[in-house]
């Protein structure tokens, strides 16, 4: 496959404390593997993957920000061409949960107003240590126009749906994006911004 072949690209950027499993969640969407003791991210990592959906081949470039905060400065830089953010947290980890506030205030600054966010609770297989109710977390992302979905990057559990169902909301937007500019048609996912996945479930 030449570079060019592809019929999207878009940009998916993964912020979040550290720790919560960020890194993971790209590993075992872009390759299929749990990796044993891994290191804090240094700055910002990138993968690529191209999917099929329907048909169309999309290339999704997957930036794994660090937690860290000595290197929100350099993460920040990340945020403002992202077609799609995925806020990440750990379910066993109350404080990850509590800092969202924080997140949210940063995509405000710094990302670009159509970006289409999700909210993303990690490390579900370890059930008994939960510390953040999922109705709580529900609630939370739907007070912020947030979707909302739990995974397990250990277990694969809805990783491949999470950056599966952000690719297709992305293509419904550019597709519908198209329709209402036809004199001037926009790259894809500059979309706008919309409140819930149509053509593809997160439940
Ligand atoms: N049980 C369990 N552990 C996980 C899961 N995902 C990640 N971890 C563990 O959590 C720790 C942190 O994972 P990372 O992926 O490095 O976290 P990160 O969010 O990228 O961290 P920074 O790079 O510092 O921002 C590691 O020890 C992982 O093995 C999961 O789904 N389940």
């Amino acid at each position: 496959m030449s570079m060019e072949d592809y019929d999207y690209l878009f940009k998916i950027v993964l912020i979040g404390n550290a720790g919560v499993g960020k890194t993971c969640l790209v590993r075992r969407f872009t390759q299929g593997l749990f990796p044993p003791g891994q290191g804090a991210t240094i700055g910002v990592d990138f993968m690529i993957k191209t999917v099929e959906i329907r048909g169309e081949k999309v290339k999704l470039q997957i930036w794994d920000t660090a937690g860290q905060e000595r290197f929100r400065s350099i993460t920040q830089s990340y945020y403002r061409s992202a077609n799609a953010l995925i806020l990440t947290y750990d379910i066993t980890c109350e404080d990850s949960f509590r800092c969202l506030p924080e997140w949210l205030r940063e995509i405000e600054q710094y990302a670009n107003n159509q970006v289409v966010t999700i909210l993303v609770g990690n490390k579900i297989d370890l059930a008994e240590k939960r510390e953040v109710l999922r109705q709580k977390a529900e609630d939370f992302a739907e007070s912020q126009s947030m979707l909302y979905l739990e995974t397990s990057a250990k277990e694969s559990d809805n990783v491949e749906k999470l950056f599966l169902d952000l690719a297709c909301e992305l293509i419904r937007e550019a597709k519908q994006n198209k329709l209402d500019n036809t004199d001037s048609a926009p790259m894809p996912g500059e979309g706008k911004a919309i409140s819930y996945l149509s053509c593809c479930s997160l439940n």
